[in-house]
């Protein structure tokens, strides 16, 4: 294995993408989506950034990058057309001990990015070491149709269910045993033909009284 997969939490943390083509607003997705705080440098930025800039969801400098544009980063993207730029950017991270990635040339950063499938709170991301980034587009459209949104409903109810045993028993055993039991129930197929009663009668059969949806707050969708 080539590189650590890790998920970063980037959370109101400033990450500065040089660069505005598409390349710039792919990783910038990624990011908003992460909830981080993202500055944009570049002189001419692709129609999605300009809307997020003129929104105010994203900081857009309109120029040139220039030395010290990272100060206070914690992650920074050397995403322009210009190898040169993107390697002065790269130079200015590392004298700065902020990781970067570099888009035009991955050996010269210190990570890359992954093609990614999100459900709720269920991420699943796809690496090949850089070496086939098409495949990965390619292995994520597989995966978006084998993992549909009923993933979101159960990553919720097994997380709901999860902090209420926490709170009740603290970690044990006992707590393991159920929430393995849960994860092995064909829950996304319930939730796909909405079978409420079935998945509260379930829970009711592992947790005890006390569990059901309702209960837990996982939202129940309006009949088709
Ligand atoms: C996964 C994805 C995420 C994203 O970018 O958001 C991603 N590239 C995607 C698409 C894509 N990229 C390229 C094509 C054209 C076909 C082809 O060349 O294969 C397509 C296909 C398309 O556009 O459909 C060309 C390309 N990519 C890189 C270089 C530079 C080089 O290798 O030197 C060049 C040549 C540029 C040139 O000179 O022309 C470099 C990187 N691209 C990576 C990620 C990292 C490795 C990830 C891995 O481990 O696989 C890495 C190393 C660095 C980084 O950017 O993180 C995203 C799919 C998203 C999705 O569909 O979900
Ligand atoms: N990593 C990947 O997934 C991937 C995929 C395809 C291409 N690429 C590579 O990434 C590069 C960028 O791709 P793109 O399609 O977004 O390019 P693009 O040509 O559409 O956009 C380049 C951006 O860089 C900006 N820029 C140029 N000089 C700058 C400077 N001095 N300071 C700040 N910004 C500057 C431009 O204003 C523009 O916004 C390509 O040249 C290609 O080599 C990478």
């Amino acid at each position: 294995m080539r590189y650590l997969p890790i998920n970063l939490d980037v959370r109101g943390k400033t990450v500065v993408i040089v660069g505005g083509g598409p390349v710039a607003s792919r990783k910038c997705q990624l990011l908003r989506a992460s909830g981080a705080s993202v500055t944009i440098i570049a002189p001419e930025v692709a129609l999605v950034l300009q809307e997020l800039a003129n929104t105010g969801e994203v900081r857009h400098l309109a120029r040139p990058y220039a030395q010290g544009d990272l100060a206070g980063a914690f992650l920074a993207y050397a995403a322009t057309d210009q190898p040169a730029v993107n390697r002065a950017v790269a130079d200015e991270a590392h004298r700065g001990g902020i990781l970067v990635e570099v888009c035009t040339g991955p050996d010269r950063g210190d990570f890359i990015t992954p093609a990614v499938v999100t459900r709720g709170d269920l991420t699943i991301a796809i690496g090949t070491g850089g070496t086939a980034p098409a495949l990965a587009g390619r292995i994520r459209r597989e995966l978006e149709d084998r993992f549909d949104h009923a993933y979101a409903e159960t990553v919720l109810l097994l997380g709901a269910v999860r902090e209420k045993l926490l709170t009740a028993n603290k970690a044990g055993a006992y707590n393991k045993r159920i929430l393995k039991e849960l994860a092995d129930a064909d829950l996304p197929h319930l939730f796909r033909i909405r079978a409420y009663a079935e998945i509260d009668q379930l829970l009711a059969m592992l947790c005890g009284p006390g569990f059901t949806l309702a209960t837990l707050g996982v939202p129940e969708k309006d009949n088709p």
